[in-house]
């Protein structure tokens, strides 16, 4: 719960007439929030084809559009939300920075024309609790204006220092809140980090095996090294603060659109770590994302053998079993539960998901 607002407020639309804000955040799929810029006419006209094919279509306002660009992107994305239907995929936009010429006229261009198709407004450079209480308000009022039922919701970037050292007030800041994506390109500058890339690792950051003495003593110079992951401490404390707040934590972009094996590392230590989804910036990058943030067969197996395990026989998932040799109970049962509560989420909107968890026969033993 923020400081800036009571309890008892915490809940209450913030203008007459806006929709009540939501108690929880519904936990859709996204496990690709895929960019397209939509006064890039290529990119717009791939959009109705895509439908259905991703969790997230996101048109991009902010970063990668040109500044003349700006109004023709905004304009652009009107007239695809007014013309396409999105089905079961959900339409996100990425609106201009806060302090920038853009912004005020992407929110009141954006809410009263497309605001009933639109999902989630995600926010750049966030820094502070007082970002998302400006857009907050600011989205009640428009959203009353325009008689609006349900409130969009507000994701916002962690790419500041500022934002990262704020970011539990960030994501406990509004009941809007969805959700944080890491950008480690605005990040790696602000941070002044010395890295020249869009996501990923770097060959520099490493740590070396101590040196070995051969039997004559001699010194080998054949010392492994391992590369370490630039985002480890973010992603973790992105992670703690939005499952405190019980929003969701995802991976930003990854730039190397031509190194999918090194994208799909990435994106998996994300998931692994408690991310929902990463960027798609290109359409090659969708398949991986939905690959990746998808809990493989395997491990769905597992995780319904150790519950059938827990709750044999009437259990009521209390206890200690042995399965397969290992110590399986009640906190290992919670783990399994998140992989088959999100196999059941993804079953929902993906049906080649829900053919390949539902063909999955669970032995007993
Ligand atoms: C770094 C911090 C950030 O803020 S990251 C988020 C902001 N950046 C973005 O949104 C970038 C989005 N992506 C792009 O601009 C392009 O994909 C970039 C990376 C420039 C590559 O484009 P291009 O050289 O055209 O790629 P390509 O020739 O392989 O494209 C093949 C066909 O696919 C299209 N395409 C490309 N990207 C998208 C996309 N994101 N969504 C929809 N369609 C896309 C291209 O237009 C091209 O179409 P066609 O086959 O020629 O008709
Ligand atoms: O907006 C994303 C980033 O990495 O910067
Ligand atoms: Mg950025």
């Amino acid at each position: 719960m923020p400081s800036s607002r009571s309890p008892k407020d915490f809940f209450r639309p913030l203008a007459v007439g806006a929709p009540q804000p939501l108690r929880e955040i519904p936990a859709r799929p996204s496990r690709a929030i895929h960019f397209f810029d939509p006064s890039n006419e290529k990119m717009a006209a791939k959009v109705p084809q895509l439908v259905g094919t991703v969790d997230v279509l996101l048109g991009n306002l902010e970063d990668a559009v040109k500044a003349d660009n700006k109004v023709a992107a905004r304009e652009g994305l009107v007239r695809i939300a007014s013309g396409t239907d999105f089905g079961p995929t959900q339409l996100w936009t990425r609106i201009n920075a806060l302090d920038s010429p853009w912004v005020l006229d992407d929110l009141t261009t954006l809410v009263p024309a497309i605001g009933d198709k639109l999902d989630v407004v995600m926010v750049p450079k966030v820094q502070g609790a007082e970002d998302i209480a400006y857009v907050d308000r600011l989205l009640a009022q428009l959203e009353a204006r325009a008689g609006l039922d349900r409130p969009i919701l507000v994701h916002a970037i962690l790419e500041t220092a500022r934002g990262v050292a704020n970011v539990e007030e960030i994501c406990g800041a509004s009941p809007r809140m969805q959700g944080l994506s890491l950008g480690p390109a605005d990040l790696a500058a602000d941070r002044r980090m010395k890295t020249t890339r869009v996501g990923g690792g770097h060959p520099g950051y490493l740590v070396r095996e101590d040196p070995r003495r051969t039997s004559d003593g001699v010194e080998s110079n054949d010392r492994a090294t391992y590369q370490q992951d630039l985002w480890h401490y973010t992603i973790a404390r992105m992670v703690d603060a939005c499952a405190m707040h019980g929003i969701s934590p995802y991976y930003g972009p990854f730039g190397d659109i031509g190194d999918p094996v090194a994208c799909e590392d990435q994106f998996r230590n994300a998931f692994l770590l408690g991310c929902v989804g990463a960027w798609s910036l290109h359409p090659t990058q969708i398949p991986i994302a939905h690959r990746v943030f998808s809990p493989s067969v395997e491990d769905i197996r597992h995780a319904r053998r150790v519950v059938a395990a827990l709750q044999r026989d009437g259990g009521d998932g209390t206890g200690a079993v042995m399965l397969d040799g290992k110590m399986e109970d009640d906190a290992s049962l919670k783990q399994c539960l998140v992989l088959v509560e999100l196999a059941e989420q993804l079953s929902a909107v993906d049906p080649e998901l829900k053919e390949k968890y539902a063909a999955i026969e669970v032995s007993d033993g």
